[in-house]
Order: C-alpha cells, then structure tokens, then sequence
C-alpha cells in the first residue's frame, strides 16, 4: 500500500519549533492526532450530558442514567489553522467504578473536573478528585474546573466566585457551564484544546476565547444566576 503522504506545514519552518521534543509538532498538523480529554467528577454533575451537548448540540432531559464504567467520542475541532481530533472519555462517577477510571487518568493530556452548582458535596469533593489527579496523571495534563447546571439560577448553592476561587488555589482554568442551555460548553472544550497545542506551538493565545462569545451564540434561557 502506498504511503500516505502529507503537505508539510510551514509552521513545522518556525524557528524553534522543532527543538521541543516535548511536544508532538508535526503530528499537531496530522488529522488523526488523538488529544485524550476525560471528563471526572461525581455521579449526576453532568459528564455525559456535557458531552452530549458539545458532540450533538442537544441535550436529552429526564430521567438521569448513571454511566456504567467508561465511554469514549471522538470529535474533529479546529483551532486557529490548527485540526486537532479530541478524544473525549466520559467516566462514571461513582465510587465503585473509581478503580476502572483511574486507569485512563496517565493517558489524558486535559481532564475536565465537574461539580454541579446545586450540589454542595460535589464541589466539597473537588481536592478529593485534584488529589486523585494529581496522583494519578500526567503532570503536565490541562486540567479544567467547571461548574456545572448553570442554568439553575434557583438552586445554586455553590457561588461563581467560590469557584474561581478554588480553582486559582490550585491553579486550574475554571469556568461555569450549562449542558442543559449549552451555555459555555463548547467554549470549555475548546479552551483545553487550544491550551494544549498552545502549549506545544506556542501559538499567540491572543485574542483568547471570549466568554461572551459563546453567550451570544447560546444566550441563556433566563437571565439569572448573575451568570454572564
Ligand atoms: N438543569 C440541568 N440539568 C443537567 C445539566 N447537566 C446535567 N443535567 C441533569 O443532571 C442529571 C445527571 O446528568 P449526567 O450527565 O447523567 O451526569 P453524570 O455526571 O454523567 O453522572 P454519572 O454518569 O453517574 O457519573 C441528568 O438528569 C441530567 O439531565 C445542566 O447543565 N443543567
Ligand atoms: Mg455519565
């Protein structure tokens, strides 16, 4: 079978780039580069249907369906000039799949960590799931704190700043999202991936994805929560 052949890209030229043996340069331009995402938090913070959301634009109320052990979505984005396929892995929160997830944590270049803003013991339990992380991946992984069910101005217990806050205690990027309305999902996805080939390309992180951005795409339902 003949080889496959492909364009070299210019970037591949930049000076610099390819002293960082850190980084996979070449195949940042390559369609099939895999990014390994893994999505972790509590059981019912909203991992599958945040995935849902980015993957197929919709979100399926009802009834919740815990996640049985683990799953994968490969999605295609493009950053920039950049093509990168993301491989997102959807773990179960449940204690007693912990054991199973961990496994994948080593692989992951992004984990994004959810707790859901009307549920205090999952945002108590975040340094329980940072400690695991650390234990567990890559130290070099993006890692993402997200509050989740933005959406739900009147049961928020959880604080936006409360969020901000632990996430700058641990130096992690930190957003608040809603799988529900949309609102900031993709901007989340898409902040991990351009973090990752920025980190590799150094490419200009300016202008950087706009919160508003992605409000104004998908503005909420309701104007509430103070979430803007
Ligand atoms: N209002 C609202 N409900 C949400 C949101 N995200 C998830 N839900 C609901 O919360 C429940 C749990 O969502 P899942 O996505 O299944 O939670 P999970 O984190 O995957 O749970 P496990 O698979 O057990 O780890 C479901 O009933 C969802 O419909 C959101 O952003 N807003
Ligand atoms: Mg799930």
């Amino acid at each position: 079978m003949e080889p496959e052949t492909r364009r070299e890209p210019e970037a591949r030229d930049e000076p610099g780039a390819e002293d960082d043996q850190s980084c996979t340069v070449y195949g940042l331009y390559d369609q099939d580069l895999t990014h390994k995402t893994i999505l972790v938090g509590d059981s019912g913070v909203g991992k599958t249907s945040l995935l849902v959301q980015f993957d197929q634009g919709k979100f399926i109320p009802g009834s919740f369906s815990a996640t049985v052990g683990i799953g994968f979505t490969n999605k295609v984005v493009t950053v920039g000039e950049v093509t990168v396929k993301l491989q997102i892995w959807d773990t179960a929160g449940q204690e007693r799949f912990r054991s199973v997830t961990h496994a994948y944590y080593r692989d992951a270049h992004a984990l994004l960590l959810l707790y859901d803003i009307t549920n205090k013991s999952s945002f108590d339990n975040i340094r329980a799931w940072l400690t695991e992380i650390h234990e567990y991946a890559q130290s070099d992984a993006v890692i993402m704190l997200l509050g989740n069910k933005a959406d739900m101005c009147s049961g928020r217990v959880i604080k936006r700043e409360d969020g901000e806050r632990l996430a700058r205690e641990y130096g992690v990027i930190f957003m608040e999202t809603s799988a529900k309305t949309g609102v900031n999902v993709d901007l989340a996805f898409m902040t991990a991936a351009k973090e990752l080939i920025g980190r590799c390309l150094e490419l200009p992180k300016e202008p950087k994805f706009q919160i508003n951005d992605i409000i104004e795409q998908k503005p909420q339902q309701s104007g509430c929560c103070g979430f803007t």
